[in-house]
């Protein structure tokens, strides 16, 4: 999935046709073509998104067949989220904010994970790194991408991965796959935003600081270029002097 080009699209699917859907390679009822792939991000059931992924609510029959391992206590418990895919389907590499255990249920799938201290060689908009094909990077373009460290993964059917937060991962299955991933709030609960059903939302003095940062852009814009530009290297200097530049 490139979330650039957008080379993917929002569709409703009773959850049996999905999963038919998904496990196979080819299909005879399909939105776009028969060799379409499917992934599933499961959300509340609050079609606004206001409700938060829980597996427990919204797939209640099923949901006891995971036991969730002790990690943290109930009270820290954020949501759970079904991902289901077809084989092939990649997630561009981004973080969550919250600490999260990725659950496999069947099917294998490779994880590549990045430490947050390449988070400048991650080319990021957002929560997002722009560098979408991690085995084959362009370094014309991100060339800061190849002193990157990875770190891999092969899941299984029954492993579990702790993947903490501001770690980035891609996730790329090698087959049909089900998982359950579960996040939940390792910091003080007024650090995270309110409104965040994802879970990805900066926290909230974090994000309140990126905006003060656009801002102070943003005031540079009365200058001339040349004037732009320089006060642009002295913030960038500021910023270098107050963090370790990894
Ligand atoms: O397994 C996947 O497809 C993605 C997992 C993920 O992004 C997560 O657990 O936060
Ligand atoms: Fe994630």
């Amino acid at each position: 999935m490139d979330f650039i080009s957008k080379n993917f699209v929002y569709k409703t699917l009773p959850l049996r046709d999905l999963i038919e859907r998904a496990a196979k390679e080819e299909n005879t009822e399909y939105f776009l073509n028969s060799h379409e792939y499917y992934y599933l991000r499961s959300l509340g059931s609050d079609p606004r998104g206001r409700e938060i992924a829980d597996v427990k609510k919204q797939f209640p029959s099923i949901a006891s067949d995971i036991t969730v391992p002790k990690f943290f206590n109930d009270k820290d418990f954020f949501s759970s989220v079904f991902r289901i895919g077809s084989s092939g389907v990649q997630l561009w590499t981004h973080y969550d904010i919250m600490d999260n255990i990725l659950i496999q249920i069947c099917g294998k799938k490779r994880v590549t994970l990045f430490s947050p201290d390449d988070a400048l060689n991650m080319y990021l908009v957002g929560d997002k790194s722009l560098v979408i094909d991690i085995d084959n990077p362009d370094l014309n373009k991100y060339p800061r991408f190849r002193n990157v460290k990875r770190y891999e993964c092969m899941m299984e059917p029954g492993d579990i991965l702790f993947i903490p937060a501001l770690w980035f991962h891609n996730a790329l299955a090698l087959e049909f796959g089900i998982a359950v991933n579960i996040f939940w709030k390792h910091l003080p609960h007024d650090l995270y935003d309110k409104k965040d059903p994802y879970g990805n939302k900066d926290l909230v003095p974090a994000a309140r600081a990126l905006l003060a940062v656009e801002n102070a852009v943003k005031q540079l814009d009365v200058l001339p270029e040349e004037y732009r530009q320089f006060y642009g290297k002295r913030m960038i200097t500021a910023l270098e002097n107050r963090f370790t530049k990894r």
